[in-house]
């Protein structure tokens, strides 16, 4: 018996490029719809950052395409197990050492091979740290190691470079676009230029219409 357990499907990976495509999308947060009317498509080897104000939706947004919450309405062409998904909480495991982290991901998605992901990271000389010993930027470099060991096309980034240094957001830039080059997708929110070239999506158009409005429109129909 493995120690933890595996997916029940097997994972897509590189293997599988894959379009997303999004439809009419609507989404709530807390019960409330904060977005509609959303679609775009990103296509293989491209990046799409989402930008728009604070509180606009783009977590909402993120976690809605990685499945983490239901669509209030519209259709998103990929599935859950497409994408790879990260954002504040890394799912870190705090006693285990940063190789040992590395491994349980490779293991719960199917894979082998961490040493790409050791590397690109910078992780290399701390191996053998207990995650619960890491800095914040050394953490979030772990966290972000991670989707190395998912082998999923679509990365679905939420503010990754959180807590990063100059340094570590390089390597995160070039992490990205290594991705690209190997036929997968991204879609970040984040507020600053990681040093590729990316299209944007804008989710202000997007906001929804608050309900007291409608209530209030309809009281004079
Ligand atoms: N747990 C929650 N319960 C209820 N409402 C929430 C919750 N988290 C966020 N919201 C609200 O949902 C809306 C969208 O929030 P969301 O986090 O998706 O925005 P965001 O664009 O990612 O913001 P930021 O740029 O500040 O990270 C905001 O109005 C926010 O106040």
């Amino acid at each position: 018996m493995p120690p933890f357990p595996l997916p029940a499907r097997p994972p897509i990976g590189y293997a599988k490029r894959m379009d997303l495509t999004v439809q009419d999308l609507a989404c709530a947060r807390g019960g409330l719809p904060v977005l509609e009317g959303v679609g775009f498509t990103l296509r293989p080897g491209r990046a799409l950052m989402l930008r728009g104000p604070n509180g606009i939706g783009k977590t909402t947004l993120l976690r809605t395409l990685a499945g983490l919450q239901p669509a209030l309405s519209g259709t998103i062409s990929a599935p859950p197990e497409a994408m790879a998904y990260a954002a504040h909480a890394d799912g870190l495991k705090p006693t285990l050492s940063v190789e040992e982290n590395l491994r349980f991901w490779a293991r719960v998605f199917g894979q082998r091979d961490i040493a790409r992901a050791l590397d690109e990271f910078n992780l290399a000389d701390l191996a053998h740290r207990p995650a619960q010993n890491l800095s914040a930027g050394q953490k979030r470099r772990l966290g972000l190691a991670r989707l190395l060991v998912t082998g999923r096309p679509i990365w679905v980034l939420d503010e990754p470079t959180v807590s990063l240094d100059t340094a570590s957001v390089a390597l995160f830039g070039a992490a990205v676009a290594h991705h690209l080059r190997m036929g997968g997708a991204a879609l970040i929110a984040t507020h600053i230029h990681l040093g590729f070239e990316a299209e944007e999506l804008d989710l202000t158009p997007f906001r929804a219409r608050p309900r007291a409005m409608d209530r209030f429109d309809e009281a004079f129909a």
